[in-house]
């Protein structure tokens, strides 16, 4: 069965956007090298997007954690499916997700993060619900703040599909 899309955020409005974050973490990290910690799956659009937007030094890592598995709802539970392959002692550490909702993925992830000794660590998003906070998280870069909708694309999947269209969508349910 195939659901209905319709455009949220367009492809160019969502890479405009990207430019512009890029250059102010450029700005922000000038004279240091960034390590980005991509989550997979959703944040993998992004951080490559974002990536080639960056003017400074850039590593790369990636970590996989779920929690809505294919539904529409967290299940509550995190669960790190793939960890780091690097040590993060020293880094100047920036995490990069597509979208931030309920707030439980990404505090858990930070407070896992932290205690692994990073120089600094900061969490980037391309999307954040912040209505839907559950859970207090600090967010230091944010493209778009969207409203309370089950959307797709640029990495964000609806079981598992869509996470290839170009631009934000919403599935009409
Ligand atoms: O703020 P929260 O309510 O915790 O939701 C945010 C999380 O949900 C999505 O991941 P998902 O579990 O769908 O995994 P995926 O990226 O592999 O699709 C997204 O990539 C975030 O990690
Ligand atoms: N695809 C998708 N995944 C999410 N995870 C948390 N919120 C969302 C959302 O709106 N869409």
């Amino acid at each position: 069965m195939s659901e209905k899309v319709h455009v949220l955020l367009s492809e160019e409005e969502v890479e405009k956007r990207i430019r512009e974050i890029g250059e102010q973490i450029s700005r922000d990290y000038e004279g240091r090298s960034v390590h980005l910690i991509c989550v997979l799956k959703g944040g993998v659009f992004f951080t490559c997007e974002l990536a080639k937007r960056l003017k400074i030094p850039v590593s790369l890592d990636f970590m996989s954690v779920s929690s809505y598995g294919d539904d529409t709802k967290s299940s509550g539970v995190v669960r790190i499916v793939k960890d780091l392959d690097e040590p993060l002692e020293g880094k100047d550490v920036l995490i990069v997700e597509d979208i931030i909702d309920s707030g439980r993925t990404l505090s858990y992830l930070m407070e896992v993060l932290r205690q692994r000794g990073p120089k600094s660590l900061k969490l980037c998003t391309l999307l954040d619900k912040p209505e839907r906070r559950v859970r207090d998280v600090q967010v230091d870069y944010v493209c778009f703040n969207i409203p309370d909708e089950f959307v797709v694309g640029y990495g964000l999947d609806y079981a598992q599909k869509y996470r290839n269209l170009p631009y934000i969508g919403v599935v009409e349910l």
